[in-house]
């Protein structure tokens, strides 16, 4: 029987990379999809795809409308990032021509909904790699480096946890926030020009529920892990700026303070 991600990294056009669990491969056993199927089902450790100790990954939480999506683009100015945002990765899949998905991704994005995880972690694994295929130039991407900040994601418990366990476990987790006002002032200013359907009072008092009632639980399990830094964001964009560089400047020197407020 072919597995939930299998079967959505067909549908996804996702091939598999060579480098994909290696060790895996390299059992006669595991070329076999029953093998995988019932490995999968007995819980055997399995081992992330990408390996910790070359590919930084760093999760940007916060509210809609905090300013991930905006300090993100400073941070790739500062440090070259890879910045992946989960809901431009879907929205993408939703109107990529012949998706079996995008009508499933339209309604939850309408509705403020979580899209079904398998979907999501797919869609930036396949990013991943893709980034890391480029071979690009620059400090941070020699010899199968790789600096990811992964914005709006994850969403809920179960991604977080399969992430982690499956794809690379994060190094951080860089928390904006600031006021609901403050954010429902920011978004309707944003609809005027950002055409996204999501972007009306009706879909922003939704993803506000989905937020405090399934997001919040993931900062707290990051809190338990210590990986967490919460940024002020009512400030201005370069105040705000200012106090993300220089956490990210002590996450590369390894000199970071954990679950501070920056
Ligand atoms: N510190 C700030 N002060 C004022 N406006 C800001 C600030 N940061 C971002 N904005 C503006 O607020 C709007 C939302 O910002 P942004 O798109 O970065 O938020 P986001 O957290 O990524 O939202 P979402 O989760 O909905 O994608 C944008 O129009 C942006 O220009
Ligand atoms: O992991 C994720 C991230 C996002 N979504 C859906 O996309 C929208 C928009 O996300 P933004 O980060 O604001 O661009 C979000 O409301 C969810 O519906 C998701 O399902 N899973």
């Amino acid at each position: 029987m072919t597995g939930v991600f299998e079967k959505i990294s067909e549908a996804l056009h996702i091939k598999k990379h060579p480098q994909e669990h290696e060790q895996k491969e390299e059992s006669a056993e595991a070329q076999s999809p029953a093998h995988a199927d019932a490995t999968a089902s007995a819980s055997v450790i399995t081992s992330p795809v990408f390996d910790k100790s070359k590919i930084t990954v760093v999760f940007v939480l916060g509210g809609p409308g905090a300013g991930k999506g905006t300090q993100c683009a400073n941070l790739v100015q500062d440090f070259g990032f890879c910045h992946l945002s989960a809901g431009d990765l879907l929205r993408a899949e939703q109107n990529r021509a012949g998706s079996e998905y995008g009508e499933m991704i339209r309604n939850c994005i309408k509705e403020g909904q979580i899209v079904p995880m398998e979907v999501t972690i797919k869609l930036l694994e396949n990013a991943m790699r893709a980034a890391l295929a480029e071979e690009r130039a620059g400090e941070g991407w020699a010899e199968g480096r790789g600096r990811f900040l992964i914005d709006g994601f994850p969403r809920k418990m179960d991604q977080a946890l399969k992430f982690d366990e499956e794809v690379c476990e994060s190094s951080l987790v860089m928390f904006f926030t600031t006021t609901e006002d403050e954010m429902l002032k920011r978004l309707l200013e944003r609809a005027k020009t950002s055409g996204r359907e999501d972007d009306n009072e009706e879909s922003i008092r939704k993803r506000f529920r989905v937020y405090k009632e399934q997001t919040m639980p993931v900062v707290e399990h990051y809190n338990e892990q210590h990986k967490v830094v919460t940024i002020d964001a009512s400030a201005s964009i370069e105040e705000v700026h200012e106090k993300a560089k220089t956490v990210v400047e002590e996450l590369f020197k390894g000199e970071i303070a954990r679950n501070v407020t920056a």
